[in-house]
C-alpha cells in the first residue's frame, strides 16, 4: 500500500502551551521499501506513526493510504482501516501476560472477527516465519526480549497488513536479537511486499532498511 503524508500539522496542547510537532510534512513511503524514520527525541517520529497509522487524527493536511484520505473518516471507518489493513509493533511489543506466544499470535483472530480455530494454521505459519516455531507454547516470561518482540511481530503481521507501523522495536532487546529483527523487518518488506515503517534511533535498524529519513528537531 502506497503511504503519502500531505502538508500533516499536528500540535500538542492548547494556549501558550501549544506546540506544533510535525509542522506541514509531505512524504511518500513505498510498498516494499523499509524506511527508518530518525531524528533526535521530541522530533516527532512516534506521532507520525500515529497520524499515520490512523490513531491521531492530524490538526491539519492529509494521510493518504492507496490514495484515500484517512484523516477525514469517521471513527468506525478508521477503526476497520487500522483492523484490515495496518499492523502495529511497539517498544515493547505489550504481550498479554499469561499467553502463549501461539494464542498471543492468536488474539488477532478475535480483531479480524474470526474463530481463532479457523487461524491455527495461519498463526503458526507467522511464527515460524519469525524463526520462533520451536517456541510457540513459551509464555512471555519464558521469553528473551528478543523472542518477545518477534511473537509481536508474528502477531502484527498475521492478518496480512499492507501497511507496518513499528516504533522503536529493539530499545529492548540486545545487540545480537537486534540486528535479527532489523533483518526480519526489512525481509517482511520486500518479500511480502508491505510498506513498512520503523522509527528507530538504532544503527541496526537503520542499516537494515532500504530508505532512511530524518526528522528535523
Ligand atoms: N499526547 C501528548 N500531549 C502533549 N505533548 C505530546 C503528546 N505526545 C507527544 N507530545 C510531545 O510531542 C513531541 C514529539 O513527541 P514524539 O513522541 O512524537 O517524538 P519522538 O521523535 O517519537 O521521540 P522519542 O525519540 O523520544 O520517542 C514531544 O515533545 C512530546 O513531548
Amino acid at each position: 500500500m502506497s503511504l503519502r503524508l500531505e502538508g500533516v500539522t499536528v500540535a500538542y496542547g492548547r494556549g501558550a502551551a501549544r506546540t506544533t510537532v510535525l509542522d506541514g510534512l509531505d512524504l511518500e513511503f513505498a510498498p516494499g521499501v523499509l524506511t527508518a524514520l530518525t531524528g533526535p527525541s521530541g522530533s516527532g517520529k512516534s506521532t507520525l506513526l500515529a497520524v499515520a497509522g490512523a490513531l491521531l487524527r492530524p490538526d491539519a493536511g492529509r494521510v493518504l493510504l492507496d490514495g484515500e484520505d484517512v484523516a477525514p473518516l469517521g471513527d468506525a471507518r478508521r477503526a476497520r482501516v487500522r483492523r484490515e489493513r495496518i499492523g502495529y509493533l511497539f517498544q515493547s511489543g505489550n504481550l498479554l501476560p499469561g499467553l502463549t506466544a501461539l494464542d498471543q499470535v492468536l488474539t488477532m483472530a478475535h480483531v479480524a472477527r474470526r474463530r481463532p480455530a479457523r487461524y491455527r494454521d495461519r498463526a503458526a505459519a507467522a511464527l515460524d516465519a519469525v524463526g520462533l516455531a520451536h517456541r510457540r507454547g513459551h509464555r512471555p516470561e519464558q521469553l528473551s526480549g528478543g523472542e518477545r518482540q518477534r511473537v509481536a511481530l508474528a502477531r502484527a503481521l498475521v492478518l496480512e497488513p499492507s501497511l507496518l507501523l513499528v516504533d522503536e522495536p529493539t530499545a529492548a532487546v540486545d545487540r545480537a536479537q537486534a540486528g535479527e529483527l532489523a533483518a526480519l523487518l526489512a525481509d517482511c518488506a520486500g518479500r511480502r511486499g508491505c510498506t513498512a515503517v520503523v522509527a528507530t534511533h538504532d544503527p541496526a535498524v537503520t542499516e537494515a532498511a532500504g530508505r532512511v529519513v530524518a526528522l528535523a528537531a
